[in-house]
């Protein structure tokens, strides 16, 4: 079986505030997992219950099918969302140093560290403080910071958030590369389109419970199927009154429309050819951007839909 990190049915709260609430999901070796959900959805809580810097309140993390102590803890990568740099010590001092604390040698924690900062195109600053650098190279060295003890596990808080595309490039490229090693890549991301480009699996967290996960194919296909209607001359609102028709968006001639499950398509059709010449008419799934919106704007268990 494929080893796994498993977060099984985890609870957090902060006095009153509940952050998770029996949140469960599994990251396999060998896969990116994006870890998707609102402001305040439970995923930094998630993260620093599986480094162990915080304590659940209730539920196990496990890897490889054992509870998770300090002695695996300490193969895990990790990119804190607050980053977690020295300012004023030397990029490549900084590194080793922290190599160290995950118990390598010197020797093998400068040869790491050089291979990384120049993987990462920062080897030019090593002997800088770090704060001289520019927030995203800082953020390259922060990456570095989680791969130089060459990690088992690597669990990274929003490391897109705040670069450029060549650096988002020079992230992603690691991620694939690390997990096609057999590491599980966990990470958490706003950048809806940049996750569902680069993960093997995601995760949609709301008010601390996974309410979705799986292959981005596997989430659209449970998502409500839309009609794809491209009617140049269609005046704004000729959908409107349709029954069981939703008008989603309307951009350039082009109106995506959501149906009620036995709404007549058909009659769609005839409304748009109503209005003049359709150029297209198609039937299309939600974009993870999509999907989300409508997950996390469904009413919760308990709420008034
Ligand atoms: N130290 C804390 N004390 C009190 N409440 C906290 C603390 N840390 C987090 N929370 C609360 O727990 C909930 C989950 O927060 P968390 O930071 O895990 O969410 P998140 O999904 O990472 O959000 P974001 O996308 O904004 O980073 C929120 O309601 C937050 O306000």
């Amino acid at each position: 079986m494929t080893r796994q990190l498993e977060i099984d049915g985890v609870s957090k709260r902060y006095g009153e505030i509940v952050a998770l609430e029996g949140i469960t999901f599994e990251v396999r070796a060998g896969e990116i997992f994006g870890l998707v959900g609102s402001n305040g959805a439970g995923k930094t809580t998630a993260m620093r219950i599986v480094l162990g810097v915080l304590a659940a309140d209730a539920g196990a993390v496990r890897w490889d099918g054992r509870a998770l102590g300090p002695d695996t803890r300490r193969k895990i990568g990790y990119m804190p969302e607050e980053r977690g740099l020295y300012p004023r010590m030397k990029v490549a001092e900084q590194l080793v140093y922290l190599s160290r604390l995950h118990g390598m040698s010197a020797a093998a924690a400068r040869a790491s560290v050089d291979v990384w900062l120049e993987r990462l195109a920062v080897a030019g600053r090593r002997d800088d403080d770090v704060i001289k650098l520019s927030l995203g190279n800082q953020q390259r060295v922060q990456l570095a910071a989680a791969l130089v003890h060459d990690p088992e596990i690597l669990v990274l808080d929003e490391p897109f958030s705040g670069l450029d595309p060549v650096a988002v490039d020079v992230m992603s490229g690691v991620l694939r590369n690390k997990a096609g090693s057999g590491v599980p890549v966990m990470f958490s991301s706003h950048q809806l389109d940049l996750v569902e480009r680069l993960c093997d699996r995601v995760g949609i967290v709301r008010q601390g419970r996974m309410v979705a996960a799986g292959t981005v194919d596997e989430l659209r296909a449970g998502g409500p199927e839309e009609l794809i209607v491209t009617a140049p001359d269609a005046p704004p609102g000729w959908a409107a009154g349709l029954p069981g028709v939703t008008v989603v968006g309307q951009s350039n001639g082009s109106t995506r429309l959501s149906l009620v499950d036995g709404a007549d398509d058909q009659a769609v059709l005839r409304a748009a050819l109503a209005t003049g010449p359709v150029h297209e008419f198609a039937r299309s799934r939600p974009s993870l951007t999509d999907l989300f919106r409508h997950i996390v704007s469904a009413p919760a268990e308990g709420e008034p839909a």
